[in-house]
């Protein structure tokens, strides 16, 4: 990416709000620079005050009178309150534009997750290590880098200050700085190459652990888990080399800044002394602002060193905010959000919203058109053409046909998750995207893969309803796909884990079922349903698909025939397609 995209691309990121709070952050590190200056006068006070330096004050030729020990310690006093507090500022201003930008990623993560991209492959991996590691990561270079304005703001009125209080010795500091300045970029930029590797590695291990999570057992039988483990123990290695030479560097850089800069005083004060015999009081304000100078640019060399480690995490996160919907995410008032933490908790209630029994328009069973359908996946050939079919209100239709015909596609078009290429789809009157989307549609789905989310057997035949039950109703849905037994033995709040074990493929398979049934479906969309079923099963649930013809639509993807013992009509995709 060229240096002038990734600056365009980081104040599209940064919305204007994001810019806002970095000026805030700067103007509060000027206000710092000022309360120094004060500081460094105050201080010059105090001694001349305690009598261990004398001095005649002048300004404009008008001699400055001399205050009381008392008077200038509660100077002193305040203006360390006041520093408190602008410190304070400006910091926080960092830490509210961090949590800001973290919270703007996440958010746009979700739902790009959610309503973007269907072609990508989601998984669990890859967005756990997108939120936590690339998008925490841009964060904190955010919050680096914004630190990092503010101490060069801050460095810079300072340098100012310098040549005010005492030019010729300022210019002598100058060129020490200069130096030490060319050092610690020298430095930065081996910050920059290893920690470049960074995210490079992390991505490999990513991958790695993924591939593992997903073909454990594959990966056991063919013997390859030494290869996998040499694999990704070298990214680790790797991984862990180049992060901690990355931060090596960072800290090296860090502390070599106050390490040359307690030279340059001492060359200052000895240079000053001998040669241009400036006044004492003033010499001590000039060490003292330079000491903060040199503390003020060690500092900025810590943050833009760090700032440079998550630099390459957050040029990857830059890429995020190529999609359209960005900008739309970004308008959420994020300041409310985060301003709400300081003053309550945020009472996050959840909203069932189910319907009542009356709703009844939305329980009868639809018809199912199909007109002159043609369909084709991009790039390749017309999986159907010119299909005509109508899938009649309270019928049972079976699609059977050999692998790869299209029966899943049928399905897909029926439910509107595919538009025909040409022709036209309905459900009722009006187009199946909108019918499947009205509020508490009762739709239900069972695939050969059992969809189940982490939680307990309760909670995953509860996910989705849309209609209001109660435990007998879970018993007695339960009950009729012959799960009783099991929810005998383990309960409801059986806990099915992340990777669905403890359950076996049959019986969460029922359980899918189950769940779709609960919600007394006015369409119901099964494919292959029953693979994982014995014979004796799937009779039972055919007679239970048999008892809601009435009131529901169902089609029935399978290979095999008991599912279909009831069926009103048996759909051959192969003979339909070759008339
Ligand atoms: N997303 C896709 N992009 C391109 N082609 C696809 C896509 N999904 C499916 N196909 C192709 O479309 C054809 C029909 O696939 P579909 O999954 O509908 O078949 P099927 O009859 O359900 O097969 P099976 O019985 O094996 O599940 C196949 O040739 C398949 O390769």
């Amino acid at each position: 990416m060229k240096k002038i995209t990734v600056i365009k691309k980081s104040f599209k990121l940064l919305g204007k709000r994001g810019f806002k709070y970095i000026l805030f952050a700067i103007f509060f590190a000027t206000g710092i620079a000022i309360v120094e200056l004060s500081m460094s006068f105050i201080i010059q006070l105090l001694l001349t005050s305690f009598g261990f330096v004398h001095v005649e004050y002048k300004i404009f030729d008008n001699e400055i009178p001399k205050f009381s020990i008392q008077i200038v310690s509660l100077s002193l006093v305040f203006i360390s309150i006041v520093r408190f507090i602008v410190q304070l500022l400006t910091t926080q201003t960092a830490v509210f534009l961090r949590e800001y930008i973290f919270l703007k990623l996440r958010q746009f993560s979700i739902y790009s997750i959610l309503f973007e991209n269907d072609e990508e492959d989601k998984n669990t991996s890859s967005m756990n290590f997108k939120i936590s590691e690339i998008f925490n990561r841009s964060a904190d270079f955010i919050s680096y880098f914004t630190n990092a304005l503010c101490m060069l703001v801050q460095s810079f009125f300072l340098f100012l200050l310098l040549f005010i209080i005492a030019w010729k010795e300022a210019i002598i500091s100058s060129l020490g700085i200069a130096i030490i300045g060319c050092i610690i970029l020298y430095i930065n930029k081996l910050v920059s190459m290893n920690a470049k590797q960074v995210p490079v590695q992390q991505i490999k291990l990513n991958e790695g652990i993924e591939k593992i999570a997903r073909n454990f057992l594959f990966i056991k039988l063919m013997k390859k888990r030494d290869d996998e483990y040499q694999e990704i123990s070298e990214a680790l290695k790797e991984y862990s080399s180049k992060a901690t030479s990355a931060g090596f560097y960072s800290n090296l850089g860090t502390q070599t800044g106050p390490f040359l800069g307690i030279l340059l005083l001492v060359c200052i004060i000895l240079i000053s002394n001998n040669i241009f015999a400036t006044n004492g009081a003033i010499l001590v304000s000039f060490i003292y602002l330079l000491a903060r100078f040199i503390q003020s640019l060690s500092i900025l060399s810590g943050y833009y060193g760090n700032a440079t480690i998550y630099f390459p995490q957050f040029k990857l996160s830059l890429l995020t905010i190529e999609s359209p919907n960005f900008s739309e995410i970004s308008k959420d008032n994020f300041d409310k959000i985060l301003l709400n933490g300081y003053r309550k908790k945020i009472d996050v209630k959840k909203n069932y919203d189910k319907i009542s029994l009356s709703d009844s328009h939305k329980l009868s069973s639809p018809t199912i058109y199909f007109k002159d359908v043609t369909f084709s996946y991009p790039n390749s050939n017309p999986i159907f053409e010119n299909l005509n079919l109508t899938f009649e209100k309270g019928s049972q239709t079976g699609l059977i046909g050999p692998s790869g015909v299209g029966k899943s596609t049928l399905l897909l078009l029926i439910t509107g998750l595919l538009q025909p290429t040409s022709g036209q789809t309905y459900i009722n009157e009006i187009p199946p995207w909108e019918y499947v989307s009205q509020k508490n549609m009762r739709i239900g789905y069972v695939g050969a893969e059992p969809f189940l989310i982490k939680g307990t057997i309760k909670d995953n035949i509860c996910y989705g309803l849309t209609r209001e039950v109660n435990e007998q109703d879970i018993y007695n849905i339960l009950e009729k796909v012959s799960l009783k037994e099991l929810i005998d033995e383990k309960g409801l709040s059986y806990i099915i884990a992340e990777d669905q074990s403890g359950l076996s493929a049959g019986q969460k398979q029922r359980l899918c079922l189950a769940r779709a049934l609960l919600n007394e479906p006015a369409l119901l969309i099964l494919d292959e349903a029953t693979a994982n079923l014995d014979d004796e099963n799937e009779l039972l649930i055919a007679q239970i698909l048999a008892d809601i013809k009435s009131i529901c639509t169902t089609i029935i993807v399978s290979h095999r025939i008991g599912i279909l013992k009831y069926a009103d009509k048996v759909i051959d995709l192969k003979l339909l397609k070759s008339h």
